[in-house]
């Protein structure tokens, strides 16, 4: 019996390279079959009897993964973020669930500064003018000389700092493990999380959600930032309070925000979508024809690593 594979993440699924990895091995792949993350009723109707699970952003809850046991031998996420994995259950059935450190965080950093540069120069609303038969310009501000504050200064946010020494900014970083090489290589300047949200011009999220980061951007926060400031989320919907942002955009609390991540996705029917202010994409910071290429490499060798009895190389704690 060929040992099984359910992939539940599509840019897993659709590379070519990560999956020549596992039909190598004679493994049986399961595809997704819808054009979304899976729920957890799909996937506990398709995991039995699967040897491994590779996960986006599908919901890999404790069911889940009770309903995969004893056959199931690991969980590869497909990217970083693992907060949709039930981590803890996970452990309780000794399934090691990995993820593929630094594999996409040029891709997410990059599109990151390209929110953050399409915010301040209202690049979308212009292309939107055009379209409807205006010549409107809008004047914009420069970023060189101006605070990019960067909370969770990672491999993400690391990148994302690299870049912004380009564009001449200053950079200030929060984090909970301030990292030397930052500040030598970068310029960083570690402050404590209100200073950092109150003197940004441009706040960018790269922090995981976790108890201590769930909504960090709130009512009461948003009102310390400045006026001017924009706020960029690449990292996980739920940083922020979003009924709060809407009224922080709408009553000029803050300038403008982009947005990647969402507390719900898709999003649907949300009032933010009614704002001119803000800027929105599909979770689409990892979608690089390279960074799904890398991931999908490390996820697949850490398949083939466990269920040839090898232990992961980047299991999470
Ligand atoms: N939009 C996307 O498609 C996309 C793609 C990849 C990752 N992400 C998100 O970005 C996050 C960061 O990815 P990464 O590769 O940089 O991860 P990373 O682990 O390299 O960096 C995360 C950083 O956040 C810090 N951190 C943890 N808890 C914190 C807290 N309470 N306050 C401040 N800092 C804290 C960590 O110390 C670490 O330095 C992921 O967890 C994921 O949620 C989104
Ligand atoms: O490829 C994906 O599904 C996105 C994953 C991304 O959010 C991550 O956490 O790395």
């Amino acid at each position: 019996m060929p040992k099984k594979v359910l992939i539940a993440a599509r840019s897993f699924s659709r590379s070519k390279e990560a999956k020549a990895i596992l039909e190598a091995q004679g493994y049986e792949l399961i595809l997704n079959p819808y054009d979304r993350p899976m729920t957890e009723a799909e996937l506990v109707e398709m995991i039995a009897g699967v040897d491994a699970l590779v996960a986006g952003n599908d919901d890999v809850t404790g069911a889940v993964i009770a309903a995969g046991a004893p056959d199931l031998k690991i969980i590869a996420k497909h990217g970083v973020g693992y907060n949709n994995i039930d981590v803890s259950t996970a452990k309780q059935y000794g399934i090691p669930v990995t993820v593929a450190p630094g594999a996409n965080s040029q891709s997410v950093a990059e599109l990151a500064f390209g929110l953050l540069l399409a915010c301040v120069r209202s690049i979308p609303q212009m292309d939107c003018s055009i379209r409807a038969g205006s010549w409107d310009r809008v004047t914009g501000y420069e970023v060189g000389g101006k605070v990019l504050g960067i909370v969770g200064m990672g491999n993400i946010g690391g990148e994302v700092a690299k870049r912004a020494c380009g564009f001449n900014m200053k950079i200030i970083a929060y984090d909970i493990y301030p990292n030397p090489e930052f500040i030598k290589n970068y310029g960083v300047t570690y402050l404590p999380l209100p200073e950092v949200i109150a003197q940004a011009d441009f706040l960018s999220l790269h922090a995981p959600s976790t108890p201590g980061t769930i909504g960090i951007i709130n009512r009461t926060t948003l009102r310390t930032m400045k006026k001017t400031a924009f706020l960029i989320n690449t990292a996980r919907g739920d940083l922020v309070n979003e009924e709060d942002l809407y009224e922080a955009l709408s009553s000029g609390i803050i300038a403008g925000a982009a947005l990647d991540t969402f507390a719900k996705e898709p999003l649907e029917n949300s009032p933010l979508l009614t704002l001119k202010n803000i800027i929105v994409t599909p979770h689409a910071g990892a979608a690089t024809h390279e960074g799904v290429i890398r991931t999908g490499l490390i996820g697949a060798g850490e398949v083939v690593r466990v269920l040839s009895g090898q232990a992961p190389h980047y299991a999470v704690k």
